[in-house]
């Protein structure tokens, strides 16, 4: 579980979050609001990427101010710009790289590699260059990066906005197959509305947080 308990964020003189306190545990949780709102900063709270300047964010009962590095292999955090995730010139590297860091021996990673490249049909690109890749592909390769690490949560700050319609639901569609507790920044409200949970950030404060069904038509309401 992921708790935030009278968190504040400032950037300097600037309040960007204001105490906000939050116990996330359920399968798949998006956060919506508008541009500016605080939304990426929130999610950048919840693998340590940020820390709080007041309160506290535990992941497991891990506190990301103290204890990044377990945090860290339990989040796994997609940008918004895969080009901010990809690191290494060849894909099979790239995938690699998280691996390694994790002390994963070479056969696991080999298989790791093998698997998830097959489960999005990326097979073939194995040893392609990464920088020639798609915007779609990769998209799908950041994702994969952080999967194959096996993270408990996966925290996705507007994964799809580069997208075209094909690969938007690929990626879709990879993210609704995960077991993995998702926590989704985005402004796709299509994407949300069988979710089990919608957290409406406004103002750097949570003005909502409901079911689809309610949460949506508010921030709708709010928008108009
Ligand atoms: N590193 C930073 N330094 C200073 N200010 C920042 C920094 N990161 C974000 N901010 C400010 O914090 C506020 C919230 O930004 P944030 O990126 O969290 O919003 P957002 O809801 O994700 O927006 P969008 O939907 O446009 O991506 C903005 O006013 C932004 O300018």
């Amino acid at each position: 579980m992921i708790e935030l308990k009278n968190v504040s964020l400032s950037f300097g003189e600037h309040p960007v979050l204001h105490d906000i306190s939050l116990l996330l545990s359920e399968h798949r949780i998006a956060v919506i609001g508008a541009n500016g709102s605080g939304k990426s900063s929130f999610a950048r709270l919840l693998n340590g990427l940020a820390v709080p300047s007041a309160g506290t964010v535990s992941v497991d009962g891990h506190d990301t101010r103290k204890n990044g590095k377990d945090v860290r292999a339990r989040v796994g955090f997609v940008f918004q710009n895969p080009d901010n995730q990809i690191v290494f010139p060849v894909v099979e590297e790239d995938l690699a790289f998280g691996m390694k860091n994790l002390g994963l021996d070479k056969a696991t990673i080999a298989s790791r590699t093998t698997e998830i490249l097959k489960r999005y049909d990326m097979e073939h690109l194995r040893e392609h260059p990464a920088h020639l890749l798609s915007g779609g592909q990769k998209q799908l390769l950041a994702i994969s990066g952080v999967l194959v690490m096996n993270p408990a949560y996966v925290v996705l700050d507007e994964p799809t906005t580069l997208l075209d319609l094909r690969n938007k639901r690929r990626v879709t569609r990879a993210l609704n197959a995960l077991d993995q507790t998702l926590i989704h920044v985005t402004h796709d409200l299509d994407q949300i509305a069988d979710y089990d949970r919608v957290i409406v950030i406004d103002e750097g404060r949570v003005v909502c947080d409901d079911a689809p069904s309610k949460a949506i038509p508010f921030y709708q309401e709010l928008m108009a």
